[in-house]
């Protein structure tokens, strides 16, 4: 059997790291944390969260916001002259019993918030969905409320709560600067897919009981890069078993991404029929990024996941618990460059990139404690994801200021470290949708260095090749290739 070492993840170069809110697009100068306070005498028994989204919503206006929250409770108290972002700092005691409005109770039958100026997304615009019925129509993504049992997700959260203190934040380089993401994560393997096929690993690094252990980091002993996990140019640091409650709750996850990929083909794909490069074959979660993101200040910015070992149309489970947060999501917009002959990008293009990203505004899905997002077949190729940066957050009973985030994903075995192409510097490639480019080269899968990416790495070698699949997905190398679809 052979190891898999794990390495160090990071993510595609269109990282947008900044923290811009929302809010700055207020219509007058007012801080946002005074006219917080304002909307919460007002609505005492709402949210902060709901209270910041009906102000972002009407643009910044009290008067409009309150009037979308309904009826007032009270008549206004004084404003507190602590910012309300202090309020739940983690430096204060949290204070629980708020009660979490739904935002559903003031949303029109399309699941938009009642506002005619929001039914699509404008440059530097935010579009809030609020129920699973506008997610779907608006995204291709499925959000499941209230998802596991009550009990079991409280147990995976402190589970996870009490690994989180050993996640390690990211670093990678971006536009020649090395940057550190603004959150923490670790990476697993669940502890069946460690014990045969594909992704067996290494039992020299694991304990007795087959795990790696509370927090353990193995060094990489290997520096076989075919069996190392690359992202961004490094290998990712460490491998972990999932933990117990993980592999339980991972069975769970199969089973409803499953119904969710068959419901979603049928009435969202032309002829309800799976997409082109799709697997047709039945998803198997096997391995997890988990995410922490302590108090609001922690983000994600927006990126599209890497597909190298996922393959192409990759489906991902994503699981949260704790504090709700905001995950926003924009569509990427082709645009009729022409493709260099490597495949590289340039600063320059991403700022247009970025430029052109903002004009069309972006969604919101607001992700409350027990949650599953299934980011369906498309998503990956046609959308890019981030969190947004929170200028408060509702404390959670159990995780108080921070968010746990469980992104489940199936792991090909026909895009094993192993099988996938190595560039000129000999490490494996990464895989990529391109967006560039004319005619049929747009939407194109392809395998490239990526070097260039690694905090420590220089230019790297500039390889690239357009990536062959048949129709289901499968590279040339798989058992099964029916040929170039
Ligand atoms: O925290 C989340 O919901 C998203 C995390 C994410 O985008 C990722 O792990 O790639
Ligand atoms: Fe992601």
């Amino acid at each position: 059997m052979e190891p898999i070492i794990g390495k160090k993840r990071a993510f595609e170069a269109t990282l947008d790291l900044s923290s811009r809110a929302d809010a700055d697009d207020d219509n007058d100068n007012e801080p946002t944390e005074l006219k917080l306070a304002l909307l919460e005498s007002l609505h005492p028994d709402l949210s902060l969260n709901t209270l910041l989204n009906a102000l972002l919503t009407e643009n910044g206006s009290v008067a409009s916001a309150s009037a979308l929250l309904g009826p007032v409770r009270s008549m206004p108290r004084e404003v507190p002259t602590t910012p309300l972002a202090a309020q739940t700092s983690p430096s204060k005691k949290p204070t629980f019993g708020r009660y979490q409005a739904s935002i559903a109770n003031y949303v029109g039958a399309s699941g938009l918030l009642k506002s005619p100026s929001k039914s699509s997304t404008k440059k530097g615009r935010t579009l809030h969905l609020y129920t699973p019925e506008s997610i779907v129509a608006n995204t291709p993504c499925t959000l499941v409320p209230n998802f596991l049992p009550p009990d079991l997700a409280d147990d995976l959260l402190r589970e996870l709560l009490d690994e989180s203190p050993t996640f390690t934040r990211d670093k990678f380089k971006l536009f020649d600067k090395v940057v550190t993401s603004p959150h923490t994560n670790a990476f697993y393997v669940d502890a069946e897919a460690t014990r045969t096929g594909a992704y067996a690993m290494n039992f020299e690094d694991q304990t007795q009981d087959g795990s790696l252990g509370k927090g353990k980091q193995p060094e990489n002993k290997s520096n076989e890069v075919s069996h190392s996990f690359y992202y961004n140019g490094a290998a990712l640091p460490s491998v972990r078993t999932s933990t117990p409650v993980m592999a339980t709750v991972s069975r769970i996850v199969q089973d409803r991404v499953n119904a969710e990929i068959q419901s979603w083909t049928t009435d969202h794909c032309p002829g309800g029929v799976k997409l082109k490069h799709q697997s047709p074959k039945e998803w198997r979660p096997n391995t997890a990024f988990v995410n922490c993101y302590d108090g609001g200040k922690e983000s994600v910015g927006y990126h599209a996941d890497q597909l190298s070992y996922l393959g192409p149309r990759a489906i991902i489970g994503s699981l949260s618990l704790g504090v709700e947060r905001e995950f926003r999501v924009r569509r990427i917009i082709p645009k009729d460059l022409p493709t260099r002959a490597n495949g590289s990008t340039e600063k320059r293009d991403k700022a247009v990139d970025e430029e052109h990203a903002d004009a069309q505004g972006q969604m919101s899905i607001h992700l409350p404690h027990n949650s599953l997002l299934v980011m369906h077949a498309s998503m990956q190729e046609t959308f890019k994801h981030s969190i947004h940066p929170a200028l408060t957050v509702s404390p959670h009973p159990i995780a108080l200021n921070k968010r746990i985030n469980i992104t489940y994903r199936h792991y090909r075995d026909s895009f094993h470290p192993r099988h996938i192409p190595k560039c000129r510097c000999g490490i494996q490639c990464m895989l990529k949708c391109s967006m560039k480019g004319q005619g049929d080269n747009k939407g194109r899968h392809m395998w490239m260095c990526h070097t260039g990416y690694s905090e420590d790495a220089g230019k790297g070698c500039g390889f690239f090749e357009w990536a062959v699949f048949d129709e289901d997905g499968e590279p040339p190398w798989a058992a099964g290739f029916k040929g170039p679809a």
